[in-house]
């Protein structure tokens, strides 16, 4: 079957004036990511890969160029369209979580749930991320792998078209961080979610169906993965 575009990226640029310097944050970048793809966004750090992602989520503005979301140009939107693009279409899942303190596991998913168009059950998704019998415990009360785990419920349930995913295992130890790529390839391939996750850190790549590296603000590659491996598989 072929696939479509989901997200169609053309010519965007992010810069940043610093009295006298121009800091290109992102240069002339151009892609298309497919639906129902995993994509790893590759890169060191200062190249640029949260301002993409920040862009796509609807979070920042480029300085030039567009991008449209099947066929809706995002990048017209004015500040109201942009809130429901960020409600209804994108799950975010951060490297520290986000989580409310005073709101338990399942609470935090319910908040977030509340004013979207299309919800998922939430009592599924609890189980589908392994935390069925933690749901009613405080963000205080999980550790680093399980927090991150309503996290990534907490961006399912809403059932948005795209997960962004911003170093989710940058805070965690090996072990807990392949648990949290193997649950996001889970989703991925059982809710039929396209995910971009951005790291600096290569081996995840190797999970990928699509690698996309940068460096200085710039796209150096975008390569389908023909050497794709399980997250279990994979070692750092
Ligand atoms: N608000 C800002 N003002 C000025 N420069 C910025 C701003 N935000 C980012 N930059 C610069 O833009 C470049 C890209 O930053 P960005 O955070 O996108 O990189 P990154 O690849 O996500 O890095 P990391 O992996 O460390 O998070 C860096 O040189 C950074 O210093």
């Amino acid at each position: 079957m072929e696939k479509k575009p989901l997200m169609k990226i053309e010519d965007l640029s992010k810069f940043y004036q610093m009295g006298e310097v121009t800091v290109k944050a992102l240069k002339n970048s151009s892609f298309e990511i497919y639906e129902g793809e995993f994509v790893v966004i590759l890169g060191p750090s200062g190249s640029g890969k949260s301002t993409l992602l920040n862009i796509l989520g609807g979070m920042d503005k480029p300085t030039t160029g567009r991008f449209f979301l099947r066929e809706e140009e995002v990048t017209k939107y004015n500040e109201k369209m942009l809130t429901n693009y960020r409600r209804d279409k994108i799950g975010f899942v951060f490297q520290f979580y986000n989580l409310m303190a005073n709101l338990t596991a399942k609470e935090n998913v319910e908040l977030a749930t509340e004013i979207c168009k299309d919800p998922l059950n939430i009592e599924n998704v609890l189980n589908d991320v392994g935390l069925a019998d933690r749901k009613n415990h405080f963000p205080s009360q999980l550790s680093g792998g399980e927090q991150q785990r309503v996290a990534i419920a907490r961006a399912v349930a809403k059932n948005p078209l795209v997960l962004l995913c911003d170093e989710p295992t940058g805070a965690l130890d090996y072990k807990t961080g392949i648990a949290i790529l193997s649950l996001l390839s889970k989703i991925n391939r059982q809710y039929k979610k396209t995910v971009m996750l951005i790291t600096h850190n290569a081996p995840i790549a190797q999970m990928a169906d699509r690698i996309i590296k940068m460096r200085s603000g710039e796209i150096v590659e975008n390569e389908i993965n023909e050497n794709q491996i399980d997250p279990e598989g994979i070692e750092w």
